[in-house]
């Protein structure tokens, strides 16, 4: 139990993996993993958040370019089960959320807001880890776009993630805020720039795709993750170099640094996915409004098996 100020923030970065148990690395690669996800899960544990904000993007299941926000906060969100997560209602607290976008607004940041998002397991996923679950803490989700171009400038993220750091401070209650997703990773999500008119259509309705076409989906990201593994994919390598410094950044705080971050140079670096991590720099930005920090631990491993630059790090307020 936390013994501290109620009003204590902390971070917590965690990549994602719908591969994850699906087309697992060497076992010792497995148990450092497991290791360092144990970790933040005592970190969270002893912090014992009363409200988590909740960073995430999507993979086409819930945000289509019918119209796609930057950004937008949920009042009520379910999760769709893809890739074998969890499926149904988060446990939102829908007052702390309906307060947050106030706040926002009023800073200045045009934010969304969702009253029945649609989400899948970039939100699933982290919950299920840290938490056992998408309904066992108050959370506020957040969706991060961070694969549907054009994307807007990462110093508008963290705009954001600042914004929202000094909201969670007015509730007076423990936030932890938990960015889902990352590092480098360049998994086979379709792009709407040249798409087949059946895949566009797709990406810009958000037909629900039955289960036939889910699997089939589902089959073809796995399948990528074993090629990405073998080194025979066409995709963007995980890049450890530029992950490491983007760890380093948040690690010493100058998230400042990040502006300059331009979206093309990024999906150079780190592949098409590594926009997702905007919800990182949200998460430390949240942090970081409350004052300096500290990064309490720090793990990264690329695990193309998973395709994923795989990090994890905790960070509290000094
Ligand atoms: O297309 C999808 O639904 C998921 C693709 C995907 C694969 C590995 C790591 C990720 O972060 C990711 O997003
Ligand atoms: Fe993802």
């Amino acid at each position: 139990m936390n013994s501290g100020s109620s009003l204590d923030i902390a971070a917590v970065g965690l990549s994602h993996s719908p591969l994850i148990g699906k087309n697992d690395p060497a076992p010792e690669v497995l148990e450092r993993v497991e290791a360092a996800v144990s970790g933040a899960r005592d970190f969270v544990r002893d912090f014992d958040p009363e409200l988590v904000v909740l960073f995430a993007p999507d993979h086409y299941n819930g945000f289509f370019y019918k119209e796609m926000p930057p950004f937008c906060l949920a009042t009520e969100a379910h999760a769709v089960g893809d890739f074998g997560s969890s499926s149904g209602p988060l446990s939102v607290d829908s007052a702390a959320a309906r307060a947050l976008a106030e706040s926002v607004l009023d800073q200045d940041v045009d934010l969304t807001v969702s009253a029945r998002m649609t989400v899948d397991h970039g939100f699933a996923q982290p919950l299920e880890v840290l938490f056992g679950g998408i309904d066992r803490v108050p959370v506020v989700p957040v969706f991060v776009n961070g694969v549907a171009t054009p994307l807007g400038p990462v110093s508008r993220i963290r705009a954001l993630g600042t914004a929202l750091g000094r909201a969670a401070a007015g509730l007076g209650t423990r936030v932890l805020f938990l960015g889902s997703g990352g590092l480098s990773h360049d998994p086979p999500v379709p792009v709407l720039d040249g798409a087949p008119p059946r895949v566009a259509d797709a990406l810009i309705e958000g037909h629900p795709p039955t289960a036939e076409q889910r699997a089939r989906g589902e089959e073809r990201v796995i399948q990528a993750g074993r090629d990405y593994a073998a080194g025979s994919a066409k995709m963007i390598p995980i890049n450890p170099r530029w992950d490491n410094d983007l760890l380093d950044l948040l690690e010493c705080g100058d998230l400042a640094a990040f502006d300059s971050w331009t979206v093309a140079w990024m999906g150079e670096q780190g592949g098409g996915s590594a926009h997702e991590v905007r919800t990182w720099i949200a998460a430390f930005a949240g942090l970081a409004a409350g004052g300096a920090y500290e990064m309490t631990s720090r793990f990264y491993e690329p695990v193309p098996e998973w395709i994923a630059g795989f990090a994890v790090a905790t960070a509290r307020r000094r």
